[in-house]
């Protein structure tokens, strides 16, 4: 059984393949917070910008097979031209996501990506795989398509990251957790200066900024 919070058609707004249109699958449950604001101090992963508690989302439910999952998603792919492309995400999509459900999105005609935490090890034919360190949690993954560093985190800084093999390394500035964003956010504004300066000092390391929430798309 598969269950996700929410699946939409989207812009991916992050990292590499940013601007590139998908259908993002939102798995429910993380295992680095619970998703309970009463939880987020205490928890291993404090800053989430997302709700993926429960299946109640826009397109959410509970999947008896890869293969029903699979058919939902595509039914979410316009008719377009194009590479179909599915991001599982979540929550940690690693914690449900498997060689089966892979499979089923690929005989569906889909490319798959996924964003993960980096904790869990990842099922094998993942088209893109980007892992996003958090705090003190250990990463289990040692080589993927992007590194993807929320920034500033005390417990996580870039100079942590250069034994993991990847083809891009980005930071990401930290934006607050409230949903939608409303207005301007003054941490985030803090934040991109700070990972602006750092990627000038440090070139290896790319800014990217989460443009679905600059346009408003999602
Ligand atoms: C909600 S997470 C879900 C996937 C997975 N659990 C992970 O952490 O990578 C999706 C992406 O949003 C990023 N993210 C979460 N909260 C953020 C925040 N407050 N500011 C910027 N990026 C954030 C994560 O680092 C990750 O790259
Ligand atoms: N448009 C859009 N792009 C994204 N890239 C990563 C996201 C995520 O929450 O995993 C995300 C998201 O939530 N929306
Ligand atoms: S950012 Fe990812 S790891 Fe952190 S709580 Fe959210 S879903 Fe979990
Ligand atoms: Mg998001």
């Amino acid at each position: 059984m598969y269950r996700v919070k929410e699946a939409f058609y989207t812009l991916q707004g992050e990292g590499a393949q940013a601007g590139r249109a998908a259908v993002f699958c939102r798995f429910s449950k993380c295992n680095l917070w619970t998703g309970r604001e009463k939880d987020r101090t205490n928890a291993v992963c404090n800053f989430c910008d997302t709700d993926f508690v429960g299946t109640d989302g826009q397109n959410g439910g509970q999947f008896e097979t890869p293969e029903a999952l699979a058919e939902h998603i595509r039914r979410l792919w316009p008719n377009a031209q194009g590479r179909p492309y599915v991001v599982c995400t979540g929550g940690e999509p690693l914690l449900q996501l498997d060689a089966p459900l892979i499979d089923a999105f690929h005989a569906a005609g889909f490319e798959v990506g996924v964003e993960t935490n980096g904790t869990l090890p990842a099922p094998a034919g993942i088209d893109w795989l980007c892992v996003s360190p958090k705090a003190d949690a250990r990463v289990v993954i040692e080589a993927c398509d992007e590194l993807k560093l929320v920034y500033p985190q005390p417990l996580a800084m870039p100079d942590q990251f250069g034994h993991i093999r990847a083809s891009h390394y980005f930071l990401s500035p930290m934006a607050s957790p409230a949903l939608p964003e409303q207005g301007p956010d003054p941490v985030k504004q803090s934040n991109t200066q700070k990972a602006t300066e750092y990627c000038l000092a440090h070139p290896q390391w790319r800014l990217t900024l989460q443009m679905h929430k600059i346009i408003g798309i999602d």
